[in-house]
């Protein structure tokens, strides 16, 4: 089994995703996070680019110890002076050093001939040679050069002393038996290839950035450049999380293996989304939102009877809690019965039968249908909570100047009219403070979710509330096109089920 090593440049590469512009602070945060994935190299930014970005790579360099730090440069001597400036503090430290070999560049971009670019790619390996040890060498657009004179450039770089020789394919131009062949090329062609260490580096222009990777690994390429959740230049890298996963999912086809800690790669997604305020996407792989999420019945079925019928991935090997099975209207009995048990229900088939078909009636009107929708559905049923307390009315006085004050009154099960007053924090605390009032119950408020059931100006308001008392924990549920009105429906459903729990003032029908 091959080791692949990972160089991360989420702080470089991914930081050229446009609109990206992290601090220092927030680099350093994320460099602490990639060391404890295990990456091997953290690219910590440009040094060249600007005092501050010299100057975060400096501060990774001093804090981070078990990841090697990178610095970037042209094949300029100055921007390599200003590396090892960022970087002779680190406890393990290279030179990124790179210029463009493909046609394109060196007529349009370089204004260079094949000669010059020999020349000043030879230069720059020299002259970093003088302060690192290990030197890498970007042949940058490297999949649209001529194969023959990219051997020339490598042999040339390798004998001035380059240790990391990689090939990126800079605007995602390449398909993976294309890119797999340059690799081949190289190793069959240039003298000493073998000493040193073969980089792949992949953009993803046509979506082929981790398929044209791993077409690396298998051609013989011992580092993987990318990112994390594939951010970067234009569409992106490789996403490193992919790369990694489908060598351990895989590992009997690639043969082949990282030193990452594959549980925290949840943590570092999450990470590097929230500070870069990339967010993403939902079917991302391995770290979307619905990576482990199972929406359809058949499915559902088919995890709950053997995970592995549709998940290759566990959830808890890349640090996800678990999986999830979202119930909607594509759900089946066995995915609608496991979520009833896992809130505490056990039903007859016939209660189950029921409940079902209301669930799917529910789901035809109703986008997301959420835990608390179930427990209304079910104990709508099943808990015939006789209403201690009806509400009659509730009233609000508020200004934006003024403290909220709300009076209600309710109608209890005997006939009795009670009517209080409160003031509160806001209008609907001030409801609550005046239902626990008139009602005599205190209770804590565990919960308060407000949603919209429909759409509109107009929208119905929903709104969910969990009350606890001692060891009652109670819900209720109240819907209103006024959100105050709905507020203090779900409060008073919620103090109903209390009282006929504690059994104190009513039988509970069950
Ligand atoms: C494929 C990649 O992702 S490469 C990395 C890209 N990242 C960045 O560019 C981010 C950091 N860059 C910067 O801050 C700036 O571009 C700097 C500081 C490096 C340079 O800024 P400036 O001196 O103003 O030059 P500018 O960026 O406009 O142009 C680039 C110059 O470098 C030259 N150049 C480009 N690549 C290289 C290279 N690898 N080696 C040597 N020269 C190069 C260009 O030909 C151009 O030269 P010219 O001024 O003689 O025409
Ligand atoms: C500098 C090199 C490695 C690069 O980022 C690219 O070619 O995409």
């Amino acid at each position: 089994m091959r080791t692949i090593e990972i160089f991360d440049t989420t702080l470089r590469d991914g930081e050229q995703s446009p609109g990206v512009n992290l601090s220092s602070k927030e680099k350093l945060e994320i460099a602490l996070q990639l060391e404890r994935l295990g990456v091997n190299r953290i690219e910590a930014g440009f040094a060249a680019a600007s005092p501050g970005d010299l100057q975060s790579v400096r501060e990774i360099a001093k804090r981070v110890k078990n990841s090697t730090i990178v610095s970037l440069s042209r094949a300029r001597l100055l921007d390599i002076d200003k590396a090892w400036e960022a970087l002779r503090d680190a406890e393990s430290a290279c030179l990124h050093t790179f210029l463009a070999t493909s046609p394109i560049h060196r007529k349009y971009k370089l204004n260079m001939t094949k000669e010059q670019v020999i020349e000043n790619a030879v230069a720059a390996v020299k002259h970093g040679k003088k302060y690192f040890d290990m030197v890498e060498f970007s042949c940058e657009d490297g999949s649209r050069t001529e194969i023959p004179f990219l051997i020339e450039v490598v042999q040339a770089v390798v004998d001035a002393g380059a240790r990391i020789i990689n090939i990126p394919d800079t605007v995602g131009y390449t398909t993976p038996a294309e890119y797999a062949n340059i690799f081949t090329q190289l190793l069959n062609n240039v003298r000493g290839i073998e000493n040193v260490k073969l980089s792949c580096h992949c953009h993803d222009d046509l979506g082929m950035a981790v398929a044209n990777t791993l077409a690396a690994i298998q051609a013989g390429v011992t580092q993987v450049e990318g990112t994390i959740n594939g951010i970067g230049e234009r569409a992106g890298n490789a996403a490193l999380e992919e790369v990694a996963l489908a060598l351990d999912t895989r590992k009997d086809f690639y043969q082949a293996t990282t030193n990452l800690k594959l549980e925290e790669i949840a943590r570092t997604s999450k990470l590097v989304s929230r500070l870069t305020g990339m967010f993403v996407p939902g079917n991302k792989a391995v770290v979307g939102a619905n990576a482990f999420a199972h929406q359809s019945g058949i499915h559902q079925d088919g995890v709950l009877k053997e995970v592995t019928t549709y998940e290759i991935i566990r959830p808890e090997r890349v640090g996800f809690k678990s999986n999830r099975l979202v119930l909607g209207k594509l759900s089946g009995r066995h995915a609608f019965k496991d979520k009833l048990i896992e809130l505490g229900y056990q039903l007859s088939q016939e209660e189950l039968d029921d409940a079902f078909a209301r669930f799917k009636d529910l789901c035809d009107r109703k986008k997301d249908v959420s835990d608390e929708d179930i427990v209304a559905l079910v104990d709508a049923k099943l808990v015939d909570v006789p209403e201690a307390y009806t509400l009659e009315n509730v009233q609000l006085s508020y200004g934006n100047n003024s403290i909220p004050t709300a009076s209600v009154r309710v109608r209890t099960l005997n006939g009795e009219v009670l009517e209080e007053a409160a003031c509160g924090n806001g209008s609907v605390d001030s409801i609550y403070k005046a239902i626990d009032r008139v009602t005599n119950e205190e209770v804590v408020l565990e919960d308060y979710k407000i949603v919209s059931v429909t759409h509109g100006k107009d929208a119905l308001g929903e709104v969910y509330v969990r009350l606890s008392q001692g060891d009652y924990t109670v819900q209720g549920r109240g819907v209103s096109t006024d959100v105050l009105e709905a507020s203090a429906k779900a409060y008073l459903r919620a103090l109903n089920k209390l009282v006929a729990r504690r059994g104190d003032a009513v039988e509970v029908v069950m």
